[in-house]
């Protein structure tokens, strides 16, 4: 059988390790950056050094920094960029696209400026129908998945027989793809559980306990069912792995860069000092905005993205933060 052709656009860590997986599921992979330096030294050393230097990639793994070459013969294209660097980047590669491409994204980010979701910006620069248009989400820190250690993930896609074939292209022994049709609430899950990482890093950084963490990540979890519902997701969604299941991962673990970012604010780095010890993207560090624009527009309250936007992009103090949250006016649970 002929392997899928595959391109991944970004040879960041998630970029790199989706090559992984699907060069591991037998397809024929190319993965494009955008630097020639790290382009060469993934050919030559079968390594990613910036972004995952442990890891050795598969032999059959190309990289390029030719869109044009990435992009040849392949029927489907991954797009791991940065969320605020999609729509720059896609105009660039759209030309070079078949039209009959499927455009998957394994972004977690919600568009500064437009409030648009990655699926929507991709539909936008490209004019391709819901049918053509997929989304990868879960809880999937690329560093435990090139130890290919088990995984699962949610590939969506409103039209079911093309999340399935996604689905095969990705399927290893180590990393279990389920699909479901239900776009919008696989990236509302991502891009949510980013911002929530961050108040719970906040709070780890600040030396606060579990007790803590569980309320964050719970009401957290309750801000992004809210606002899912109002945008039209299924609730179910964001009970399952892009939603519950990535928000555990990106608030437990210390390879989370979300989690990690809000931490050293706690510990009392400024944000700029934050983003300098940052090498890599903390996506929720901008989209907390696009997010609470969302909730804005969509009539829905969402107080610990708010409280995140403050501390980041307001000059409220970790403390001051604290203090607001815990003064709001006394509520029902469910509402
Ligand atoms: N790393 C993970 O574990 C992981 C897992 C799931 C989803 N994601 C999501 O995948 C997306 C990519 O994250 P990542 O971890 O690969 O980020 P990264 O910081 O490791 O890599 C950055 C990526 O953005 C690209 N980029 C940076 N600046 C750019 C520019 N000016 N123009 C065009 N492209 C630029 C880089 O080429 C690279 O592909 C994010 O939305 C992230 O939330 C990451
Ligand atoms: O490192 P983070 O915080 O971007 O999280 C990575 C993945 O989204 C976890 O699923």
């Amino acid at each position: 059988m002929v392997p899928t052709r595959v391109a991944v656009f970004g040879a960041g860590s998630w970029g790199t390790a989706f090559a992984v997986i699907l060069a591991d599921a037998g397809c024929d992979v190319t993965l494009w950056g955008r630097r020639p330096g790290l382009v060469q030294a993934i050919n030559t050393t079968h390594r990613n050094p910036d972004y995952l230097p442990d890891a050795e990639l598969p032999y059959s793994i190309r990289a390029t920094t030719d869109a044009a070459e990435a992009a040849d013969g392949a029927g489907i294209a991954v797009l791991a960029v940065s969320a605020q660097h999609l729509r720059k980047s896609l105009t660039a590669w759209a030309p070079v696209l078949a039209a009959d491409t499927v455009l998957v994204s394994l972004m977690k980010g919600v568009e500064l400026g437009t409030d648009m979701l990655m699926s929507d910006v991709i539909a936008d620069v490209t004019r391709a129908g819901p049918e053509r248009i997929a989304v990868v989400s879960g809880p999937n820190l690329a560093g435990e998945i090139v130890r290919r250690q088990p995984a699962a993930s949610v590939v969506a896609c409103a039209d079911t027989t093309v999340a399935e074939r996604i689905q095969h292209a990705c399927h290893t022994p180590y990393f279990r793809p389920y699909t479901n049709t239900d776009v919008v609430g696989c990236e509302l899950g991502g891009a949510v559980k980013n911002v929530i990482a961050l108040a719970v890093g906040i709070a780890d950084g600040m030396g606060l306990g579990d007790n803590t963490k569980a309320a964050l990540m719970t009401r957290g979890l309750a801000e992004t069912g809210r606002l899912g519902v109002a945008m039209g997701a299924n609730p179910q969604t964001l009970a399952g792995l892009a939603g519950m299941g990535d928000l555990i991962a990106t608030c437990s673990s210390p390879l989370s860069r979300n989690h990690t970012f809000g931490a050293n604010l706690g510990k009392g780095l400024t944000v700029a000092e934050a983003a300098a010890a940052m090498k890599q993207t903390a996506e929720g560090v901008t989209s907390c905005r696009s997010v609470l624009d969302l909730a804005e527009r969509h009539g829905v309250e969402m107080p610990i993205a708010e409280t995140v936007v403050r501390v980041i992009h307001e000059g409220v103090s970790p403390q001051g933060a604290v203090k607001e949250l815990m003064s709001r006016s006394a509520k029902p649970e469910l509402r």
